[in-house]
């Protein structure tokens, strides 16, 4: 693709940026050459895919522009990268000679304004850091994915992520106000800060969500909450099956009723988090916060509800409460993953969806099927959880466990993939979305047109308008 040979467009680079901020060490390249669907090959040292030329990491915008602008002119495919925790193939270097732009040395708090309950920060600040400061001070982003301690503000609006607390504070298209980014030719474009707007299309959404395929994120201002810790409340039931638990979060959200954290685990994965109490039965989570008086009328409201419905037993407080608490991910974790997988040959991914409540439990339970009768896994766990409702529908997030007994350059094909087409095809089958939070990456592409349908043309659109020499992380979002 490149119009330049791999050593003029590291020569380039380092005239832009300086030899210190191009890299091009061998590990360092391998490393930055696939993401989390890649695991079980990198696990094992092995790296498939074409190493990118270099990784390059600006400090500003201006920087970011002219790697870009060198970039458009010589057609070289960028890889936007930040905290690297993506888990669909949106980091993998596909196209010979990429350059992977790594934003993680844009890691500046820029502004903390607790009178107008905003933060401004670079893309390089990882969640973590500025949830942190925050607390300091009595207040929270309200934003808690599991990749918390990893994941930084680029990465995390590029996804469109969601974190544990949404139900309250919603995903990060709800909190995000304004925001700085980098077009493929070059242009810088801000988006102010203001509490709403109807001047037009709302233009931060071709920003979120976009996995680095049609702009490069250099700062983001975020909303802020009060924290009100003291006033937290933790709910944990059992019940026998998933129909009942998907109806009991329905009746919640749509009876209006904001709990932070609406969760409901299958028996395999209830297994999975909760063998101490689960006793192989499903487990639904709610945590109420806020006010006293909010908190308080939330959770009420939960355990009336729930007193609705037979067969359903409650479990301590603290159990769950103690169970969020070592909910999240740290790189620790994920090198003890890695070890796990090496020992015990013992592998597990996900997939997420989302549909309308009047489809979801057919998803789960025909997609669980398929699976078992069509792919041959030695499975250690298959099932899943429903962590995000709405008042229209929920996500399913399925949990797949299996024992590596091929080659692990064959684990994707033989295992990974088909499992992921099953969930996605029986999500699309019934009118849902392939796709709940991780983003489309690199490996749901194939569905992008029945995902999308007629309104396909506006996607391809912007594509073709915003980045016309397509070198912003191809194969992303948009099939090669
Ligand atoms: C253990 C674990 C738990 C997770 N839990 C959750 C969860 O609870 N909720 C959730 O939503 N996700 C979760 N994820 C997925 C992942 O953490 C999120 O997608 C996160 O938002 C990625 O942020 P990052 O900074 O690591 O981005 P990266 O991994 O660096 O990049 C992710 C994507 O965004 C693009 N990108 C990165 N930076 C920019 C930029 N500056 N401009 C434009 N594009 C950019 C990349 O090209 C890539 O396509 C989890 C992942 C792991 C490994």
């Amino acid at each position: 693709m490149a119009n330049l040979t791999r050593d003029e467009i590291v020569s380039a680079y380092i005239d832009i940026l300086g030899s210190e901020r191009v890299i091009t060490d061998e590990q360092t390249l391998r490393e930055n050459s696939v993401d989390r669907y890649y695991k079980v090959e990198n696990v094992f040292g092995i790296y498939s895919l074409p190493l990118p030329a270099a990784v390059v990491k600006p400090r500003t915008p201006e920087e970011v522009s002219s790697v870009l602008k060198l970039a458009n002119a010589y057609s070289i495919a960028v890889v936007p990268k930040t905290g690297g925790s993506a888990t669909e193939g949106g980091l993998e270097t596909i196209v010979e000679d990429s350059v992977v732009i790594d934003g993680s040395l844009m890691n500046e708090i820029i502004e903390i304004d607790t009178e107008n309950m905003l933060a401004t920060v670079q893309c390089g600040v990882r969640l973590q850091d500025l949830e942190d400061e925050l607390r300091k001070i009595g207040y929270t982003t309200g934003h808690s994915p599991q990749s918390k301690p990893i994941a930084q503000f680029g990465g995390l609006v590029a996804t469109r992520s969601i974190g544990q607390f949404s139900t309250l504070y919603g995903g990060i298209e709800d909190m995000l106000v304004g925001a700085e980014t980098v077009f493929a030719n070059g242009e810088i474009c801000r988006i102010k800060n203001v509490p709403r707007r109807a001047a037009g299309p709302d233009i931060r959404h071709l920003i979120l969500g976009n996995e680095g395929a049609l702009n490069f994120i250099t700062e983001v201002s975020v909303k802020i909450f009060r924290y009100y810790p003291e006033n937290n409340r933790f709910y944990g039931y059992l019940l026998d099956d998933m129909k009942a638990g998907f109806e009991i979060l329905r009746e919640v959200v749509t009876q209006g009723y904001r709990p932070s954290v609406a969760r409901l685990y299958d028996q395999e994965d209830g297994l999975y988090h909760f063998k101490h109490f689960s006793d192989g039965r499903c487990v639904l989570i709610f945590m109420a916060e806020g006010p006293r008086p909010l908190a308080d009328a939330t959770g009420a409201a939960i355990e009336q509800i729930v007193s609705q419905h037979s067969g359903v037993d409650r479990v301590a407080d603290s159990l769950i409460e103690d169970w969020f608490n070592h909910l999240n991910w740290d790189v620790s974790k994920i090198e003890e993953e890695r070890v796990e997988i090496r020992e015990t040959l013992n592998n597990g991914f996900t997939t997420e969806i989302s549909g309308n409540w009047s489809v979801i439990n057919d998803i789960y339970t025909s997609a669980l099927e398929r699976i078992r009768r069509e792919v041959p896994a030695q499975f250690t766990l298959l099932g899943g959880h429903s962590s995000h409702s709405y008042l229209n529908g929920t996500n399913m997030y399925f949990v797949y466990y299996y024992k590596i007994d091929v080659d692990p350059t064959e684990e994707r094909t033989v295992y990974h993939d088909p499992i992921q087409d099953i969930i996605v095809e029986e999500t699309l089958k019934r009118g849902g979305s392939m796709c709940h939070h991780h983003g489309v990456g690199k490996h749901r592409t194939h569905f992008l047109a029945e995902e999308y349908g007629s309104s396909l043309y506006m996607l391809e659109t912007l594509k073709s308008a915003f980045d016309p020499n397509r070198i912003m992380n191809p194969g992303t979002i948009f099939p090669l």
